[in-house]
C-alpha cells in the first residue's frame, strides 16, 4: 500500500508539474504514474479488508470503503472548481499556471493518503506480531500461473464485475448532456442530477454492507443489485419520468451490488491468492471500461443516448446472466456462496471446535 500510494502521489505531482509548465506530455505520464499506483491501491485496500474482517463485518467494511470512495469524488466533483476561482482570483501568470496550482493542492490529499498507508502498515504489523499471524507458507507459494486453476466462479464474478460497471461509470461520465438534452435541465441541475448515484452510495453503502452482513446471502444481493439497475436504465431511457426517481434507485441498487460482489471473491480463491484475484478482476473490469467508454462515446455520436441506453441494459443483461449461473454452479457445488449469515456462523463455529480438538490431540 505504501509503495503503491507513492506512485499516486508522485504520479499526481507530476501530473501537477505538467500542468505549471504547461507540457501536456508531463501531464499525461503523470496520470499513467497515478493510474499504476491507484488501481493497485484499490487492489491492496480489499485485500486488507479481507485479512482483518473475514468472518466479521467485511461486507459492511467494503461499504465503508466505497461510501469514503464516493465522498471523494463527490467533494472533488464540487470543490475543485470553487478552488481554481479563488486561485485566480490571486492573479498569477497564467491559467495554465492556475491550474497547475490547484492541481499541486490536490497532491496534499494523496500525501495525507500515503500517511493513512504508513499508518495502515504500522498497525498490521503489530497486529501479525500480537496475534501471531503466520506468514505465507513454502507449500502455500503465489505463483501467477494459480490463475488457470481459479474456478468458473470467479471468472464468472469477473463477468458480473465487468459487465455491471461498463453499464455505471460510462453511463456517469455520458450521464450530464444526457440530462440536458433529454430533459433540457440547466448544466447545474444535470450536474446534480448526475452526481445522485455517487452521493446516496455514500450513504447507503455502509448500510446495506451492515445488512447484507446480517442475512449473507450475497448472490442474492447481487442479483437483487442488478435486476434494480436493470429497472432504473430502463426508466431513464423508455419515460420522462424525473430523473431523480430512475439515479436515486440507481444510487441504492449500485450500493447493494457493490457491497455484496466484492467479498465474494474472498470466499472463492486461497487467502494467499486474494491480491491475484483481485488485481485480475479490477484488469478485466477497467479493460471493459476503457472500451466501453470508447463504444459508449461513439453510440452516442453516431445514434443518440436511446440507443445507447440499450446498450447499457444488454451490458447489464450479460452481468445477470452472469449473476444467475453464478448462483447456479454455486448450488451445484454445496452453495457455498450463497449461505446464510447463520449458516456461515455455525460453520465458522464448528470449525473452531476441531481445530481446537485437533490442538489438544496433538
Ligand atoms: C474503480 C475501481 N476499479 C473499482 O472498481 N472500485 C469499486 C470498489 C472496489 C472495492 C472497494 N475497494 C467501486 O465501486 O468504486
Amino acid at each position: 500500500a505504501i509503495i503503491f500510494s507513492l506512485f499516486v502521489t508522485a504520479g499526481q505531482v507530476l501530473f501537477a508539474a505538467g500542468a505549471l509548465v504547461n507540457h501536456v506530455w508531463l501531464m499525461n505520464v503523470g496520470r499513467f504514474v497515478f493510474g499504476i499506483g491507484g488501481e493497485s491501491l484499490c487492489v491492496a485496500q480489499n485485500t486488507y479488508a479481507v485479512k482483518w474482517f473475514q468472518g466479521k463485518e467485511l461486507n459492511m467494511v467494503f461499504g465503508l470503503q466505497l461510501s469514503f470512495s464516493r465522498v471523494g469524488s463527490t467533494v472533488n466533483m464540487n470543490i475543485m472548481q470553487p478552488i481554481y476561482q479563488w486561485i485566480t482570483g490571486f492573479g498569477f501568470k497564467n491559467d495554465y499556471t492556475d491550474l497547475g496550482v490547484v492541481l499541486m493542492i490536490g497532491a496534499i490529499m494523496c500525501v495525507f493518503s500515503l500517511f493513512c498507508a504508513l499508518a495502515l502498515s504500522f498497525f498490521d504489523k503489530r497486529a501479525d506480531r500480537i496475534l501471531k499471524r503466520a506468514a505465507v507458507t513454502s507449500d502455500e507459494q503465489i505463483r501467477i500461473t494459480d490463475v488457470k486453476d481459479f474456478p468458473l466462479t470467479f471468472w464468472l464474478l469477473s463477468i458480473i464485475c465487468v459487465g455491471y460497471y461498463v453499464a455505471v461509470f460510462p453511463f456517469i461520465g455520458l450521464g450530464l448532456v444526457f440530462f440536458e438534452m433529454k430533459w433540457g435541465f440547466e448544466p447545474s441541475l444535470a450536474n446534480n442530477v448526475n452526481s445522485l448515484v455517487y452521493i446516496i452510495s455514500a450513504v447507503a453503502s455502509p448500510v446495506f454492507g451492515f445488512l447484507i452482513d446480517r442475512t449473507g446471502r450475497n448472490i442474492f444481493w447481487v442479483i437483487l443489485g442488478t435486476v434494480c439497475t436493470i429497472g432504473c436504465h430502463a426508466l431513464l431511457a423508455f419515460t420522462f419520468l424525473n430523473p431523480y426517481v430512475g439515479m436515486s434507485c440507481m444510487g441504492l441498487a449500485y450500493s447493494i451490488l457493490a457491497s455484496a460482489l466484492w467479498p465474494i471473491a474472498s470466499q472463492i480463491v486461497r487467502n494467499s491468492q486474494l491480491g491475484t484475484a483481485y488485481g485480475i478482476m479490477q484488469a478485466i473490469q477497467n479493460l471493459g471500461l476503457a472500451v466501453i467508454a470508447i463504444a459508449a462515446g461513439a453510440i452516442v455520436d453516431s445514434s443518440g443516448y436511446l440507443i445507447l441506453e440499450v446498450f447499457f441494459l444488454a451490458c447489464l443483461c450479460v452481468a445477470l446472466i452472469a449473476a444467475v449461473m453464478l448462483y447456479l454452479v454455486d448450488a451445484s457445488r454445496g452453495g457455498k456462496l450463497n449461505r446464510s449469515a447463520k449458516e456461515r456462523k455455525r460453520l465458522a463455529a464448528l470449525k473452531e471446535e476441531e481445530e481446537e480438538e485437533k490442538k489438544l490431540l496433538d
